[in-house]
């Protein structure tokens, strides 16, 4: 899997640029080979030039009628019956063959265009403006840059045509139409090209039946119409717009219903809007100057080792505790965490029942790290140690766990900690999982913020911190108020590892409490 996490899509620029050497190959031989033919055809067409004038004179010299019946019993077979060409495209495509390994899969291409359509809508994107290049949304009425890429780029009919129909066969007719629209309005003005998956007479027929779905008959027909003028002699359409008319004239004794798109239901429906909002603050917390009881310092929780140089804390909530210790690894050794983790990435799993599996709400790839996999990792245990005084050995807390996010990766909101009893977070039989210690080990160009959706504050990823929270109470009950989510990204790579420390062997740090409201 690639469009998951930006280190294997490193790999598909690399695997692009193979490609492009096989076909510079085929270019120069098919050069050559129709080089070869022209050259022919000049023979050919300069020895009729003479002929023309006086054929019967010039075939009277045995020489040349020899040579007219040989170039038509064998040149012209020869030129005619000529392999080359198959043998050219041939090569082509057993280099392009053997590397298919190493290149996208239709899930990748799905998958990053599932992307795009997760940054239009947590970011509220104008879709017009974001096919053009620009991450605009309006606000106030007016449009506003939310993102200026430093490397501009933009996309085709032909790429908005393929988004929308993933859209399409994914029956979410919402996004389907949006994008087939850039699809019509940008094939309208281009010539097809060789390369493309669609053409103009694909999106408007694409288009029309995701109006139909969207109860829009009104504007089906209109586009079904514009269709025939292209293929007349196609009879689904003939037979669509004869429905079409039917169910307008039907629908004309009955209300039509409300047309206005509705985006397709989520899981998180209840969460959605504030999640959004706060990804979309760019990682503003208005409470930390609200609040008072909020500060920074600099910390050593009584550990000997941080006594020479503190831990930069910045309180970022009391309710739930959450805290951001600024510069909490060197760049290097943030480096060093990427580098071992990065052979072992593989596609991210959430807790489903009683067993892991991957899903839709959380997109990136990740890799556990032991403390054999790199003397940074044991390094950083100590670490977290020193400054939350947890034991985080195994099983009292798990491997660390690095991910690495790709197009659009996210994770929505959710728990860090067990809530059924059957979850598989139990298996290390340690108990639930008491706090995170989240280690940003790379920053992030846009999004990509960590928001806690009831507190409703969002952290910047912020490279080199640790966000540290308790996501359990006193009690050993769940504190609901750590639903947290990882906010998609824009653009970047973004590296966090996680620490999860569980409730077991933290008994003489974390003091237990019989008192349901602690
Ligand atoms: O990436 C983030 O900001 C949050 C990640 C997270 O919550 C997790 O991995 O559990
Ligand atoms: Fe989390």
């Amino acid at each position: 899997e690639m469009f998951t996490s930006m280190m294997s899509l490193n790999r598909a620029v690399f695997a692009e640029r193979q490609l492009i050497d096989h076909l510079q190959t085929y270019i120069e031989d098919e050069v050559q080979r129709l080089n070869d033919i022209k050259r022919f055809f000049s023979k050919v067409s300069s020895l009729h030039n003479q002929i023309s004038n006086e054929p019967s004179a010039t075939i009277a010299n045995p020489l040349a009628a020899f040579k007219l019946v040989k170039r038509l019993k064998s040149e012209w077979p020869n030129v005619v019956h000529n392999i080359e060409a198959q043998d050219n495209i041939n090569t082509l495509r057993e280099g392009y063959g053997k590397m298919e390994g190493s290149l996208p899969r239709l899930e990748d291409l799905q998958g990053a265009a599932q992307g795009l359509m997760r940054l239009q809508d947590v970011y509220d994107l104008r879709i017009d403006r974001f096919v053009q290049g620009l991450f605009q949304q309006i606000t106030h009425g007016s449009p506003v840059d939310f993102y200026n890429p430093p490397v501009f780029d933009s996309l085709s009919g032909d790429d908005c045509f393929f988004v929308g129909k993933v859209a399409y066969d994914l029956k979410d007719y919402y996004h389907s139409v949006l994008w087939f629209e850039e699809a019509v309005r940008l094939f309208r003005g281009t010539e097809w090209s060789l390369e493309n998956e669609g053409s103009l007479e694909d999106a408007l027929d694409h288009l029309a039946f995701s109006h139909f779905k969207t109860g829009n008959i009104t504007y089906a027909l209109s586009l079904s119409q514009e269709l025939l003028v292209h293929d007349p002699m196609n009879t689904r359409i003939h037979l669509n717009i004869q429905k079409y008319e039917k169910l307008l004239h039907e629908s004309s004794t009955v209300a039509t219903p409300s047309l206005a798109l509705k985006r397709p239901g989520s899981t998180y429906l209840k969460t959605r809007n504030v999640y959004e909002k706060l990804c979309q603050t760019k990682g503003s917390q208005p409470r930390l100057y609200e609040n008072p009881r909020l500060f920074c310092d600099y910390y050593t929780n009584g550990s000997p080792g941080l006594v020479l140089q503190p831990m930069k804390r910045e309180l970022i909530s009391l309710q739930p505790y959450v805290v951001l210790f600024h510069d909490f690894v060197t760049r290097t050794e943030a480096q060093h965490i990427r580098e071992s983790a990065a052979p072992g990435l593989r596609r991210s799993v959430v807790a489903s029942g009683i067993n892991q599996a991957t899903a839709e709400y959380r997109i990136s790839k990740s890799a556990w790290l032991k403390d054999s996999a790199h003397e940074v990792v044991g390094k950083l245990d100590r670490r977290i140690t020193m400054v939350t005084g947890l034991n985080v050995q195994p099983p009292y807390g798990e491997y660390l766990q690095v991910v690495n996010y790709g197009i659009g990766g996210h994770y929505e909101p959710h728990f860090d900690h067990a809530t059924s009893d059957s979850s598989p977070l139990y298996r290390l039989k340690t108990g639930n999982r008491l706090a995170t210690f989240m280690i940003y080990l790379s920053s992030v160009e846009a999004g990509g913020f960590t928001a806690f959706i009831y507190s409703n504050f969002s952290v910047p990823a912020t490279e080199n911190s640790a966000l540290f929270w308790w996501n359990l109470h006193k009690n050993g009950q769940g504190n609901v108020d750590t639903l947290h989510a990882g906010c998609p990204v824009i653009a970047g790579d973004k590296w966090v590892a996680n620490k999860w420390v569980h409730e077991y062997g933290q008994e003489f740090t974390r003091r237990c409490s019989l008192n349901p409201r602690e």
